[in-house]
C-alpha cells in the first residue's frame, strides 16, 4: 500500500481512455467466467469501501464475467453478541456456536449483514439476490469436531459449527442465467436431522469456487494478504511454505480457515486464487483486469 492515491481528475481524458482500453485482453480472457468473490466482515467495515466493492461487482458482472459474492461478518457478529452480554470466543479460527450463538449468527448474517450488500449492488446497477445454504438445498451440512492437538482420539465439539458435506449449485446457476449476482451466507443445514450450521465463510467460498469450477478466488480481507514472520507481504505462497508457515505459527487466527480453503481450492481446480487487500478500493478491478496485484497468490 505504499501508493500514492491519484486523483482520478487530475488525470487526462486520454490517459483515462487508455487505463480502460488496458482491460482488453483481460475482459476476453474472463468474459463467461466466474468469479467467486469471498468479502470478509473485517473488509466491509468503511462505507466509502463498501460502495467501491459494490460498483466493482456490478461493473465485472456488465462486462461479462459473473461474480458470485460469498460474505462473512465475524466483527459483526461479535458486536451483535457484545449488545447481548455474550463475548465472541474462537478455536482454530472457528467461533465457538452454542444455540443462543447460533440463532444471532443466523439474525445477523442472513439479516443485516447480507441485506447491506444486496442494497448496495442493487444500487451501484446491479441485481442482486440474497441466498443462505438453506435456500434451493444449497449448502449441507453436518457438525465438525476440531482437531484435538493434546488427546487426538478426543476432537473438540465446537457447538454448531458445520462442516460442507455437499453443495448443489443449481439455484446459484439458475440465478447467474438470469443475470442475478448470488450473494451468499455462509450457513448450512443438515436434512437428516434439521440442524442449522454456522460455517466459516472462507471455507464456504472456496468449496464454492471448487463446485462452480470458478476461473478466480478472491479472498478480501483486512491485511495486505498473507504476511511472513517480519510482517513482509508474501505475493506467492505454494504448499510446501505454508505447511512451513502452520509449523511455526506464522499464520493464525482467521488466516488458518482461509488458507486451508485457498490451498484446497487451488488443489481442486480453481486456475488462480488470491487473498487481497479489502482496504483498498477497487481492488477487484485491480486483481482481475490489471496486471497489477494486490495480495498473495495461492498455488497448489
Ligand atoms: N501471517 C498472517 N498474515 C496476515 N494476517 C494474519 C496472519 N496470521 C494471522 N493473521 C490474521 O488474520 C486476519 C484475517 O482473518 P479474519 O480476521 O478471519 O478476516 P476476515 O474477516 O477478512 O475473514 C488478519 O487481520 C490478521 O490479524
Ligand atoms: C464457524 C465460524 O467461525 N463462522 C464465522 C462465520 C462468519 C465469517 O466467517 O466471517 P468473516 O469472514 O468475517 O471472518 C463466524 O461465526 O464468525
Amino acid at each position: 500500500m505504499s501508493d500514492t492515491p491519484l486523483d482520478i481528475n487530475a488525470v487526462s481524458p486520454a490517459i483515462k481512455a487508455d487505463i480502460i482500453s488496458e482491460s482488453l485482453p483481460y475482459i476476453r480472457k474472463f468474459h463467461g467466467k466466474t468469479v467467486v468473490i469471498k468479502y470478509g466482515g473485517n473488509a466491509m467495515i468503511e462505507e466509502r469501501l463498501q460502495r467501491s466493492f459494490a460498483r466493482d461487482v456490478v461493473l465485472l458482472k456488465l462486462i461479462g464475467l459473473n461474480p458470485v459474492v460469498i460474505h462473512g461478518g465475524g466483527p459483526q457478529i461479535d458486536s451483535a453478541l457484545k449488545r447481548l452480554g455474550k463475548e465472541g470466543n474462537f478455536i482454530q479460527g472457528m467461533r465457538v456456536t452454542d444455540a443462543d450463538t447460533m440463532e444471532v449468527v443466523e439474525w445477523v448474517l442472513g439479516g443485516q449483514v447480507q441485506q447491506d450488500i444486496v442494497m448496495m449492488i442493487n444500487e451501484a446497477g446491479g441485481k442482486a439476490v440474497g441466498l443462505t445454504g438453506k435456500d434451493g438445498g444449497l449448502i449441507q451440512a453436518r457438525k465438525k469436531l476440531m482437531p484435538n492437538k493434546e488427546n487426538p482420539d478426543a476432537p473438540l465439539d465446537i457447538g454448531f459449527v458445520g462442516d460442507i458435506s455437499s453443495i448443489d449449485p443449481s439455484v446459484v446457476k439458475a440465478l447467474q442465467d438470469d443475470q442475478f449476482i448470488p450473494v451468499i451466507s455462509p450457513i448450512g443445514y443438515d436434512a437428516e436431522e434439521g440442524d442449522v450450521y454456522n460455517i466459516n465463510a472462507d471455507v464456504v467460498a472456496g468449496k464454492m469456487a471448487e463446485v462452480l469450477q470458478a476461473e478466480k478466488l478472491l479472498m478480501m480481507t483486512n491485511t495486505p494478504g498473507v504476511l511472513d514472520k517480519s510482517g513482509q507481504l508474501l505475493r506467492k505462497l505454494s504448499a510446501k511454505t505454508i505447511d512451513e508457515l502452520f509449523a511455526d505459527g506464522t499464520i493464525s487466527g482467521g488466516m488458518l480457515p482461509k488458507i486451508s480453503s485457498a490451498l484446497d481450492a487451488a488443489r481442486n481446480g480453481v486456475n488462480s486464487v488470491h487473498i487481497v487487500d479489502g482496504r483498498v478500493a477497487h481492488c477487484l478491478l485491480l486483481e482481475i483486469l490489471t496486471d497489477k496485484g494486490v495480495g498473495t497468490m495461492i498455488t497448489s
